[in-house]
């Protein structure tokens, strides 16, 4: 049986890993929650105060502490002073350089900085008197301040850009805002926006985010990773840069892609920033475009292939492993989809690995689905689902939905597969195009004659559920949708494609040409539409629902593999989320508003899931997991300094 990670791992995953543990690495949190902690080892990397004797005795004795009351709930967990990620950490600490931020270095700091939010006590003992003007605000105020910055600006891009420099500036600050505002501030940190970011990345590069490797650094890629200033990492997101959206290849700059989901997984799912690293592979570009921009920031060649590619990523692999251990989770993202599936293949024997397009896309939309046929009636196996585009989000969404379909029907998965039928540039994919598909195509080839474009593809199949994952926009016309509509009472319609300017339709399309039937969701949001005096509100189908708290159930699981029942668990869980209000809304998933609660939610699934197939490492399995992935997650608010 075909699986999403490209194999069948569980058992390899089971004998051929080490439980053991990587050298001891912590990031020191001194009794009492002092400022700029960071045991990084690197004087002069921020300006700092060597500590007196006595108070690194103090620090030595509080570490005791904490090493003391580190028999945790979970087992390696240590309890850190701040309550918060007490179950995401496994390293005992060696607190011996310690690094203590003040005075300007202080306001410079992203990490503890507070802005005007430093109170009079803390400027006092930290040395910032006079570096401030007087007053003193709280938090909110400074988010209210921004919030009326932003939205003077009227281009996407600008706000993208004030955001950046937030989280440059005041991290704790970024990430309130975004979780505090999250629907109105997604879009911008993520799609659409983050698009035109990647797009236009070369011009308005500003500070580093992330790590790039690039076929410059073949032979050195574990020192380039010792450069990052955070050691204890636990989620990476790396791409290539080839599929950024459905924007094609952006090289280099794709860098934004990894930048903005990682702010999503400490925003949504509550993983600490330090936690998180973004990385751009770059083995060049073959946008010619770029290479000819004199602003490009990549490698200005064409891309390298086959050996020379495969040499790089094992390389980059293998460091991962070597210096965060077996438990970092690192997430494939916009690979292009002749790497993404072998990559996944690959590596899900030997790594934590998981393919956000092929994986967390199909965990999502199955989700969709499940919250949908409550609206459409029946069931899985009762509905034809009809894809545009068969590459990582059309054939990893269909496989899952195959596979959920097989379970429910205790049938063979070569049979719930008939039900699913792909378009891709050449037409239906059908049983006499077998010879010339790529691999991750042929178990959907169906017998059928060869039908060439989509509308008479939803004429032949009759679908009762059209999803888009094309990349390519303006592909769901008139005609289709009108035949969607033509014989179903409720056409389901997902037009996934990012960003918006490459939906298949808009929200208002899919209204307006199903005279107000379809139930629609979109990859990047579409406004409130109003039809024939009704207002119509369409959902997101994104995978930014799903992959914030899956990493995190993993992580907090001490997760070695991902199976692919996991994702399964975790499409129902977010199903369970959307409720009869959203429902009536015509909405098949639940509003951003609460997605930390959901996150938590989906996150508590996929542990137990972990735990159930002996795939998680710390034990034993807490008895509440759902509060146990709350109390997990990182929070934005200020800290007091003593
Ligand atoms: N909403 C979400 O959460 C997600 C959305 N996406 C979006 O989905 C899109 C596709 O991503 P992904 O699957 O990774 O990309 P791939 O490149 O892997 O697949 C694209 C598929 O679409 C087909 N295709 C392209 N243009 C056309 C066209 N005009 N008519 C018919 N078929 C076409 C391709 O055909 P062929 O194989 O013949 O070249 C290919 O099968 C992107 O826009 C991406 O942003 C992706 C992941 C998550
Ligand atoms: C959402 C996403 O991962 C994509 O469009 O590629
Ligand atoms: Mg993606």
């Amino acid at each position: 049986m075909m699986s999403l990670n490209g194999s069948s791992f569980l058992n390899n995953a089971l004998s051929g890993t080490s439980r053991s543990l990587t050298q001891p690495q912590r990031r020191f949190l001194a009794p009492g929650g002092v400022v700029a902690l960071s045991s990084n080892g690197r004087p002069g990397e921020r300006n700092v105060t060597v500590l007196m004797e006595s108070t690194l005795k103090e620090m030595r004795e509080g570490a005791s502490v904490v090493e003391k009351d580190s028999k945790s709930t979970v087992g390696g967990g240590v309890e850190d002073v701040y309550g918060e990620d007490s179950a995401t950490e496994d390293y005992s600490i060696t607190p011996w350089s310690v690094s203590v931020a003040s005075g300007y270095a202080l306001l410079r700091d992203p990490h503890h900085n507070k802005g005007l939010a430093f109170a009079e006590k803390e400027r006092d003992a930290h040395y910032l008197r006079g570096l401030l003007p007087p007053v003193v605000v709280n938090q909110d105020l400074q988010i209210k301040k921004l919030m009326h910055m932003i939205r003077q600006y009227e281009v996407p891009l600008q706000k993208y850009m004030a955001m950046m420099d937030l989280q440059e500036r005041n991290e704790r600050l970024f990430y309130k805002l975004l979780i505090d505002n999250v629907e109105e501030l997604l879009p911008i940190v993520y799609t659409p926006t983050v698009g035109e970011a990647c797009q236009k990345y070369g011009s308005i590069y500003r500070h580093p985010q992330g790590l790039f490797i690039s076929l410059k650094e073949k032979g050195k890629i574990l020192e380039v990773l010792r450069n990052w200033p955070e050691k204890n990492i636990q989620v990476i997101v790396v791409t290539d840069g080839e599929r950024i959206l459905g924007l094609g290849d952006l090289g280099c700059q794709g860098m934004g892609i990894p930048v903005g989901k990682l702010s999503l997984y400490t925003a949504l799912g509550g993983i600490r920033p330090s936690a998180c690293l973004p990385i751009t592979i770059d083995v060049g570009t073959n946008n010619e475009k770029l290479l000819e921009d004199e602003f490009y920031i990549g490698l200005r060649q064409r891309r390298a292939t086959g050996q020379e590619y495969a040499e790089l990523m094992h390389e980059f692999m293998s460091a991962v492993k070597q210096n965060y251990g077996e438990k970092v989770l690192i997430q494939f993202e916009d690979f292009a989809n002749h790497n993404a599936f072998d990559l996944l293949a690959k590596y899900g024997t030997t790594h934590l690995v998981f393919n956000d397009d092929i994986q967390g896309t199909a965990s999502t939309v199955l989700a969709g689905l499940m919250s949908a046929l409550k609206l459409v009636g029946g069931t899985l196996a009762d509905h034809r689902f009809l894809f545009l585009g068969a590459g990582e989000a059309g054939t990893g969404i269909a496989e899952l939905i195959a596979l959920e379909m097989s379970k429910q029907t205790e049938s063979p998965v070569e049979e719930t597969r008939q039900r699913i039928w792909l378009v891709d540039s050449k037409g239906l994919i059908v049983r006499s195009r077998m010879e010339s598909l790529q691999h991750f195509k042929r178990p959907w080839a169906h017998e059928h004659e060869p039908v060439r474009n989509l509308v008479d593809a939803v004429k032949a199949i009759k679908p009762t559920v059209l999803i888009g994952s094309s990349g390519a926009g303006r592909t769901f016309t008139k005609e289709v949708i009108e035949a969607m509509a033509s014989f179903n009472e409720k056409p389901l319609i997902l037009a996934l494609s990012n960003p918006t300017s490459q939906s298949e339709c808009t929200a208002e399309e899919a209204y307006k040409w199903s005279e107000g039937r379809a139930i629609f969701a979109s990859g990047s949001p579409f406004d409130p539409v109003e039809y024939q005096g009704n207002v119509y509100l369409s959902g997101q189908a994104n995978n930014a629902y799903m992959f914030p708290g899956f990493g995190l159930g993993l992580i907090m699981s001490g997760a070695i593999r991902v199976h692919d029942d996991m994702l399964l668990v975790a499409s129902e869980a977010l199903a369970e989320q959307v409720s009869q209000g959203n429902l009536d809304k015509g909405l098949i998933f639940p509003p951003f508003t609460n997605i930390r609660k959901i996150s938590a939610q989906i996150a508590a699934r996929v542990a137990a899931k972990a735990y159930e197939l002996g795939l998680a490492t710390r034990l034993p399995q807490p008895e509440n997991l759902v509060a146990h992935a709350e109390s997990c997650m990182y929070g934005p608010s200020y800290r007091s300094y003593r």
